[in-house]
């Protein structure tokens, strides 16, 4: 089984730091090498450009695939999208000039835009029925509209500093993405496929939660699990010779704050908060 996955840019880092913590650890993967294998014999990880992912996976080079959604959309091939891993998550919009005329996307109407994601750009405007002339430029795409190349862009925000930088505004959403495993579609039952998104499925649900413990008065565990109901209830334990509990739970990472000055305040002592690796339902 083979993953296709970011040979550089932005998305190489986060996704070989996935694998490796979903325990797909890389052997002899040194830089500059277009393969490495895993710790699991069945599985080999293809290093390709991030656009080019979709068809690597389509044509039968790699099984599964981690790019951007934007990148498959892009592409013109139909691939399963077994997960969100929930980073690389940006929008791409229409921006055009803050001073110039157009104001919506009929306004564009005859017009032309630049952009990186020809394709993308291509079926939002044909859905919208406006007819315009698409100029495919490979990067600093914000620069075409001051230099009377386009009327406006289609391209990649994040933050929005780009944007402001190059005085251009939004002037409406084509789609939202991030990054995500996709799988040929012939492949999603095949057993391998269904390990290896379940592990990495157990890394991103592990990301927002933390492993919390603590001991408490017996008499007043309930008060505790008010506090935490946990997945499926905390696990309680005696303290033998003692009138104390102790207490473990999942808890969101976002809850953790609030959830430890309520447990204080129903006599909580010895409050431990650990993050966890993976987490499998
Ligand atoms: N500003 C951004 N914020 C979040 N995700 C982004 C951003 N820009 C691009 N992406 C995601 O990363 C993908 C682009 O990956 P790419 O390999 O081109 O990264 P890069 O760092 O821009 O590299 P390069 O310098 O080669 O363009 C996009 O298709 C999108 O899914
Ligand atoms: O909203 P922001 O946070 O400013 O991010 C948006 C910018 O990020 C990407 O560029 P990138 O950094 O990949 O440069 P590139 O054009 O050289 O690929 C994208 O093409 C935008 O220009
Ligand atoms: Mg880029």
């Amino acid at each position: 089984m083979r993953i296709a996955v970011p040979n550089k840019g932005r998305l190489h880092e986060p996704t070989v730091d996935l694998l490796e913590r979903a325990g797909l650890h890389l052997v002899d993967g040194a830089d500059r090498k277009l393969y490495a294998n895993t710790v699991d014999p069945d599985v080999t990880v293809l290093f390709a450009r991030t656009s080019d992912i979709p068809e690597y996976v389509a044509d039968g080079a790699a099984d599964l695939g981690i790019t951007g959604y934007d990148q498959v959309r892009e592409s013109d091939v139909t691939l399963e999208e077994m997960l969100d891993l929930d980073y690389g998550t940006c929008r791409i919009v229409l921006a055009a000039p803050e001073e110039s005329a157009v104001e919506t996307v009929a306004d564009f109407a005859g017009g032309t835009v630049a952009t990186e994601f020809p394709e993308i750009t291509r079926d939002f405007f044909d859905d919208a029925g406006v007819d315009v002339d698409v100029v495919e430029v490979s990067g600093a795409t914000e620069l075409t509209p001051h230099v009377d190349m386009a009327d406006g862009i289609v391209d990649i925000t994040s933050t929005g500093t780009t944007l402001r930088m190059n005085r251009l505004e939004i002037i409406d959403e084509v789609l939202e993405s991030s990054v995500r495993l996709f799988a040929r579609p012939d492949v999603v039952e095949n057993e391998k496929v269904g390990h290896v998104s379940t592990a990495l499925s157990s890394v991103i649900a592990a990301d927002n939660q933390r492993y919390i413990m603590l001991n408490a008065p017996e008499n007043n565990l309930e008060k505790v699990r008010d506090v935490i109901p946990g997945m499926g209830g905390p696990t309680v334990m005696d303290i033998a010779g003692t009138d104390q509990v102790a207490v473990h739970a999942v808890v969101e990472e976002a809850e953790v704050f609030e959830a430890i000055t309520d447990l204080k305040a129903v006599g909580a002592t010895d409050i431990l908060v650990t993050e966890i690796e993976r987490l499998v339902e």
